[in-house]
C-alpha cells in the first residue's frame, strides 16, 4: 500500500527533495497547472506557492523559474518515488475545457513542457518567438511520471479527451511507465471527473474523503452520513480501469481541511484496516492533502503522515 501526498501549496513548505527524502510517501502530486489554455495554442498557468522565483514565461501565467523543483526531481526518482503534476486545485474561475481540440493541445503541452524531454519539440531556453515552434520546459530537463486530475470545478467532458490523448503519448514511450490520477469528490457521480473515470484509463483514484458532509471519513467515525468506500469499488469495476487502485483521501492536519473533517491516527487506524481488509483487490493506500500540513503535524514525536504509513504497514 501506497501513501500519495500533494505537494506545492503547502504554507512555508521546504523544497521537494525534502519530502523526497523520508520514506514515508511513495506517490508525490505536485500541484498545480490552475489556469487552464482558453483555446488550441494558449499556455496554461501554474502556481507552486514559494517554490519558485516568481518569473513567467513571457506573454504567459505560466512559471518558469522553479529551479528547487527542477534540481529535486532527479533524487526523488532515484528515491523510488513517483512525482506526478497535477491539475486543477482550488481556484475555481480557470478550470475548463472549451472543446475536444482544446482538450488535445492541452495533453500534448503537458506532454510536451513536462513530459520526457525532447529536444526536438521543447526548448530550455524558450522565448516569445519560439511559440508555436517549440514548447517550453517549466522544469527544465526534469519530468513527471504522470498528471493527476483535481477537477474540483466546470468539470464535465473534455477529461477524458485529454486522457486518452496523454495515453496515447504514453504509448509512445515505453520504456518508462507513466500514470494517470484524479482527486474526485466523495459523493457519487463526481460531476467534475465522473465522465473521464468512465471513459479514459485512470490508475489511482484518491477521492477525498473530506470537506464534503454526508460521504466522508469523518462520517465513518462518527456514524453518520455513509462513507461510500463500497460504492466507489463499484464506480472504479464499471469504469474503463476497472483495477484502478482506490486511495483514502484525508486531511494531514486539522487546520488542512474545512472544520470536522480532520481524523487522528488513531481514528484513522480502524477505517483504513477496515477497508483495506474488505477490498485487497482494490485498496491502495491512503493520500494526504498536504505533504507541509502533515510533516508540521507532530503527534508523540511522529509527524502524521508518518503514522498513516505506520498504520499501513503494522
Ligand atoms: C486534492 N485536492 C484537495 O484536497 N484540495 C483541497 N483540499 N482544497 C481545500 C479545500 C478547502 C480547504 C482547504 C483545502
Amino acid at each position: 500500500n501506497n501513501v500519495a501526498v500533494y505537494y506545492g501549496q503547502g504554507s512555508n513548505q521546504p523544497r521537494l527533495k525534502h519530502f523526497c527524502e523520508q520514506t514515508t510517501s511513495d506517490i508525490i502530486n505536485i500541484g498545480f497547472i490552475n489556469q487552464f489554455p482558453k483555446h488550441v495554442g494558449d499556455f496554461p498557468g501554474s502556481n507552486f506557492a514559494n517554490q519558485c522565483d516568481g518569473s513567467f514565461f513571457p506573454g504567459t501565467e505560466l512559471l518558469s523559474g522553479c529551479h528547487q523543483i527542477w534540481q529535486d526531481i532527479p533524487s526523488c526518482k532515484a528515491a523510488g518515488k513517483t512525482i506526478l503534476l497535477s491539475i486543477g486545485g482550488g481556484t475555481a474561475t480557470a478550470q475548463s475545457i472549451p472543446d475536444e481540440a482544446t482538450a488535445v493541445w492541452f495533453a500534448d503541452f503537458l506532454w510536451y513542457s513536462f513530459g520526457p524531454y525532447n529536444s526536438a519539440i521543447s526548448s530550455l531556453g524558450w522565448t516569445e518567438e519560439l511559440a508555436g515552434l517549440a514548447f517550453p520546459r517549466p522544469f527544465l530537463t526534469s519530468s513527471v511520471d504522470g498528471f493527476d486530475f483535481d477537477i474540483e470545478y466546470n468539470g464535465g467532458v473534455g477529461y477524458a479527451a485529454m486522457i486518452n490523448r496523454l495515453r496515447w503519448h504514453f504509448t509512445k514511450s515505453p520504456e518508462q511507465t507513466y500514470y494517470i490520477s484524479g482527486a474526485p469528490q466523495c459523493p457519487i457521480p463526481d460531476a467534475q471527473l465522473g465522465d473521464a473515470i468512465a471513459n479514459s484509463h485512470f490508475d489511482f483514484i484518491w477521492v477525498q474523503w473530506y470537506n464534503t458532509g454526508g460521504c466522508s471519513a469523518a462520517d465513518w467515525v462518527h456514524g453518520t452520513g455513509k462513507f461510500n468506500f463500497d460504492d466507489w469499488v463499484g464506480v472504479i469495476e464499471k469504469s474503463a480501469n476497472p483495477n484502478a487502485k482506490l486511495f483514502i483521501g484525508l486531511p494531514a492536519s486539522k487546520d488542512a481541511a474545512n472544520a470536522g473533517f480532520y481524523l487522528t491516527p488513531k481514528e484513522v487506524k480502524p477505517l483504513v484496516k477496515t477497508y483495506m481488509d474488505k477490498h485487497p483487490k482494490h485498496f491502495g493506500g491512503v493520500m494526504l492533502w498536504e505533504a507541509t500540513a502533515g510533516d508540521n503535524n507532530i503527534i508523540d514525536g511522529s509527524t502524521y503522515t508518518e503514522h498513516i504509513k505506520d498504520i499501513l504497514y503494522d
